[in-house]
């Protein structure tokens, strides 16, 4: 258990993002670039232990996988499809009248979706990145995902309707969304969550093409009190940390023996669950236990520490959303686990980690979008314009193009 000022020692060195391996993957990206198809087998081979050699699912495959998915599991991602649709719409940024200064909103012409498949499978992130990428209006949505694939995760591609879905991961399969390979075409734009290999190269592929954000191994914040429940805590907490080795919790409170209890569960839970090691070795290297004076001091933490997930469990609840500024999402009171945000309330579960919450949002339909300035000045509006334009023009010594403002007035005298 550490103070405030304990963790603020520990931890600011280490919320750094691991740049450690971008030589290896500078070195994907170009083999990618200049032998496509060949280095995307050859690194899937490597990588993922799997002979195959890059195509696209057949549609058919895509069907059966659909069609052959357990009831429960249809019903479950037919209702968190229609929860995540409905929370897109309703965030959607409406396209403002076409008058004056106005932007014009357009979808992007065509994403690709990464979707995680080395620790565990996600055919939840398929519905979470391509239903906000529909609702937008993307007309091309392209699925690149790790060998081998749970099936589900084809399903969810079929109910999705995505265009192309090929069995490819890691540093490669972002690099031939970006650049293009024999079978894969280029996309606008790159989305979705990976480890440190998929974020190290979506990093380096931006500006070539666009991506959404650096979605990196999962991260929660917990806030309990006395009157939290401490199995819950304990079991949201096991729930992040079981994605990845890497994944980071925190449990922060103004009270000792609750932070104690929740600890002691936390570390039972961790004995007997099925991804017993990953949860090790998580709640090992990548855990902060937090004993803070007051409030204010867990709201300094909390916006200090930018978590992906941020679950409040206190009495005082309510009071934390609008206190807490960087947060990825924001869980509030005892049932609203973050596992529900994973799978069915609605928002995107792509969010910002490694402190980026100070900056990013989470996926959203309007990542799909861009705005396009429109600027269509009257005549009669002209003058005022041009003259808070001239003297900046001016100073800037940028005469061409004092000029071409200078030539609308004589323009206007000569036609009055
Ligand atoms: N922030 C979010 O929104 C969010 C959402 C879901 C999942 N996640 C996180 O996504 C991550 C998924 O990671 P994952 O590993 O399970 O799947 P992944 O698909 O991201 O990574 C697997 C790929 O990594 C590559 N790889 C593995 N070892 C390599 C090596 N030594 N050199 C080069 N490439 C290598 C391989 O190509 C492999 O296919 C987890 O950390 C999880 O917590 C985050
Ligand atoms: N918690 C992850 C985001 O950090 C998302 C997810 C998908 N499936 C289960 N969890
Ligand atoms: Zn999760």
């Amino acid at each position: 258990m550490l103070t405030a000022k304990e963790f603020d020692d520990v931890y600011t060195s280490q919320n750094q993002f691991d740049w450690s391996k971008v030589n290896d993957v500078l070195a994907i990206i170009k083999a990618v670039q200049t032998e496509g198809d060949a280095a995307l087998d050859r690194y899937t081979k490597q990588f993922d232990g799997a002979e195959t050699e890059v195509r696209a699912v057949p549609e058919a495959e895509l069907k059966a996988a659909h069609d052959a998915l357990p009831v429960d599991l249809k019903a479950a991602l037919t209702q968190a499809k229609k929860n995540i649709e409905a929370y897109q719409r309703k965030i959607k940024w409406p396209q403002p009248e076409a008058e004056g200064l106005y932007p014009v909103l357009h979808p992007i012409r065509s994403a690709g979706i990464y979707v995680p498949g080395g620790k565990a499978s996600y055919p939840s992130t398929v519905l979470m990145t391509a239903l906000p990428a529909r609702v937008a209006g993307v007309e091309e949505l392209t699925v690149v995902t790790p060998p081998p694939v749970n099936p589900a995760t084809l399903a969810a591609c079929y109910m999705c309707g995505i265009d192309r879905v090929y069995t490819v991961g890691g540093a490669q399969a972002i690099a031939a969304l970006a650049y293009g390979t024999e079978s894969i075409a280029r996309v606008d734009k790159i989305v979705g969550p990976g480890n440190q290999y998929v974020a190290l190269a979506k990093k380096l592929v931006y500006g070539d093409v666009g991506i959404d954000s650096i979605a990196g191994p999962s991260e929660l914040a917990v806030v309990v009190d006395a009157s939290s429940n401490a199995e819950w805590a304990a079991l949201d907490l096991l729930a992040q940390a079981e994605h990845d080795e890497m994944a980071r919790t925190f449990l922060l409170s103004t009270d000792r023996a609750k932070l104690e209890e929740v600890s002691r569960l936390a570390a039972q839970f961790a004995e007997e669950a099925p991804r017993s090691a990953i949860i090790k070795e998580s709640l090992k290297n990548n855990h902060y236990t937090i004993l803070a004076e007051d409030r204010a001091e867990i709201i300094r933490l909390l916006n200090d520490i930018a978590p992906e997930h941020l679950a409040v469990q206190t009495e005082d609840a309510e009071t934390y959303a609008a206190d807490v500024r960087n947060a990825g999402a924001l869980f509030i009171g005892g049932f609203s686990p973050e596992a529900l945000g994973d799978y069915s309330a609605g928002p995107s579960h792509v969010l910002p980690t490694n402190g980026n919450a100070r900056f990013q949002s989470g996926l959203s339909v309007n990542d799909f979008l861009t705005a396009n300035a429109v600027i269509r000045v009257a005549e009669t509006d002209y003058s005022r314009l041009a003259d808070a334009a001239l003297p900046i023009a001016r100073s800037e010594e940028l005469h061409a193009h004092a000029a071409s403002i200078e030539a609308r007035f004589g323009k206007r005298r000569d036609s009055e």
